[in-house]
């Protein structure tokens, strides 16, 4: 493009989005004067009841009468506390990941004969169709791995004969593909983006049939394949944490919309990861490493309380780091005291940081974890708590597994791609309504006027 032509666009789109803000403006009274809910929720926190699910619950509050108590997250996949589930295998000494997916699918812990073979169908599964590395993943390379992912779940669907049937077996057996997939359009387009963008030598490894989907995602990963038993754990850990979280999370729910349309499973699940993305969502897991980087550069003294908290507020305030107002990691939708998944996660990354010599980062990460709720508490209204989610320690384990930060958002799909298949399958099984909520309409109505005389 020309410069002048850059120029001339980028005045028009200065003024006319003023004109754009000016006009589409909505009082924020007006939310309450017709009682409908910011964001399909309560100020509470308690969500517009959307549907019905059977794959995961999530609890923030105590029902006492008519009064909701905050108290200490809980989460269960297919009623299974997660708690439960991750002591279950990591007390065994095995990996999680494959079972927890099974779980999810199909409602049952798998037994050993179930497990090992729907090991066999998920290595079945990953194959790619001729030259896709070279020929999609390779090509126009970006360092927003979503994208590419994106790209690559949407260019596989033209290789489907079956794209549009909607059966739950032909469903089922894309989900598997794209579950069984996903580590390595990940992987394979961090390589791309790493040897075009980067100027580093490429190189893809292949997955092994013998290993587990950490492991596999590890040997991938790094040039000489090599990995410790504690890392690939961990990353299993992470994996199934980010497996599922109910129908209304913003990228469930994306699914669960888009597939209520009778849309095919690449679409459904292009549409997710698009949602995952936002750095309100998913994204999360990017912006909480840049953040602490941002806090540890502008702070003379990283233990230093009453500095820290300065900060803090100074980012609160759009004053200091990207200048949203957002402690990134904090807070959540329906979690108030706890989200269960961070403090089952604050386990291992305590652990990791200790065996990486990283305890210092990991104080500060203790610090604000305490700070925030208090500094957020002050600024803004908080009507249920504010707690650390998940996505607030996950970027921290992934840098010390040496995860590149382009990747910390896709690992989180590459797990989540489980829920969305569960949900995805659950709406086809049960829902025959397209979901279509409401607006309430303000626009004043108008008389229309010839060109020659406006
Ligand atoms: C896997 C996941 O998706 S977990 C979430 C990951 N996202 C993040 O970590 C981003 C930071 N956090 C947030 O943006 C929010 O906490 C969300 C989007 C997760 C939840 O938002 P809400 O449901 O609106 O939270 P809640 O009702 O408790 O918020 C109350 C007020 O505190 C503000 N608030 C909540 N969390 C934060 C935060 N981390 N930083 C600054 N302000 C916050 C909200 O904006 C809201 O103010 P408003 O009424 O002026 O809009
Ligand atoms: O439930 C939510 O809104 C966000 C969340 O924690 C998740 O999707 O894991």
């Amino acid at each position: 493009m020309q410069d002048t032509d850059k120029e001339m666009i980028e005045n028009y789109t200065e003024k006319y989005s003023k004109l754009c803000e000016a006009n589409g403006l909505i009082d924020k009274n007006l939310f309450d004067l017709y009682g409908v809910k910011r964001g399909l929720r309560d100020i509470n926190g308690k969500g517009v009841l959307a549907g019905i699910t059977k794959v995961s619950q999530i609890k923030g509050f105590e029902e006492q009468g008519d009064q909701r108590i905050p108290c200490e997250g809980k989460l269960y996949y297919r009623g299974y506390d997660i708690n439960d589930l991750v002591n279950g295998f990591t007390s065994n000494n095995r990996f999680g990941c494959e079972e927890i997916t099974y779980l999810l699918l199909f409602s049952a812990l798998p037994t050993k004969e179930q497990l090992a073979e729907f090991k066999e169908i998920l290595a079945a599964s990953w194959d790619l169709p001729k030259n896709f590395v070279r020929d999609v993943i390779m090509k126009a390379p970006s360092k927003d791995i979503m994208n590419s992912m994106t790209k690559s779940v949407l260019t596989l669907a033209s290789y489907d004969d079956k794209i549009d049937d909607l059966g739950s077996d032909n469903v089922l057996r894309q989900c598997l593909n794209l579950i069984s997939t996903f580590p390595r359009l990940a992987v394979y387009a961090y390589h791309a983006h790493n040897h075009y963008d980067l100027d580093n030598s490429l190189y893809i490894h292949r997955p092994n049939k013998n290993l587990s989907v950490a492991e596999n995602i590890l040997h991938m990963l790094r040039p000489d394949t090599e990995y410790t038993e504690l890392e690939a754990k961990i990353l299993d850990a992470a994996l199934v944490l980010h497996m599922e979280h109910g129908g209304g999370n913003n990228s469930t729910f994306t699914t669960r919309v888009i597939t209520s349309a009778g849309s095919d499973t690449y679409s459904a699940i292009a549409a997710a990861i698009l949602s995952l993305k936002g750095p309100k969502h998913g994204g999360a897991s990017n912006k909480v490493p840049d953040m602490m980087q941002n806090i540890k550069d502008n702070v003379t003294d990283p233990t230093d309380e009453e500095e820290v908290r300065h900060y803090l507020t100074k980012i609160l305030d759009k004053q200091a780091f990207d200048r949203r107002g957002l402690i990134y990691g904090m807070g959540h939708a329906v979690y108030t005291l706890s989200d269960p998944r961070a403090l089952i996660f604050k386990g291992f990354v305590k652990k990791l940081a200790e065996a990486k010599g990283r305890q210092a980062d990991f104080a500060l990460y203790s610090l604000i974890e305490r700070l925030a709720p208090e500094v957020i508490g002050a600024k803004r209204r908080i009507y249920k708590g504010v707690c650390v989610n998940i996505d607030y320690y996950s970027g921290f384990v992934y840098n010390m597994l040496g995860i590149p930060m382009q990747l910390y958002t896709p690992m989180f799909a590459t797990a989540r791609i489980v829920g969305w298949s569960a949900h995805r399958l659950e709406e086809l099984i049960n829902a025959d309504k397209i979901i279509r909520p409401a607006y309430k309409s303000i626009v004043t109505l108008n008389e229309y006027v010839d060109i020659e005389e406006r």
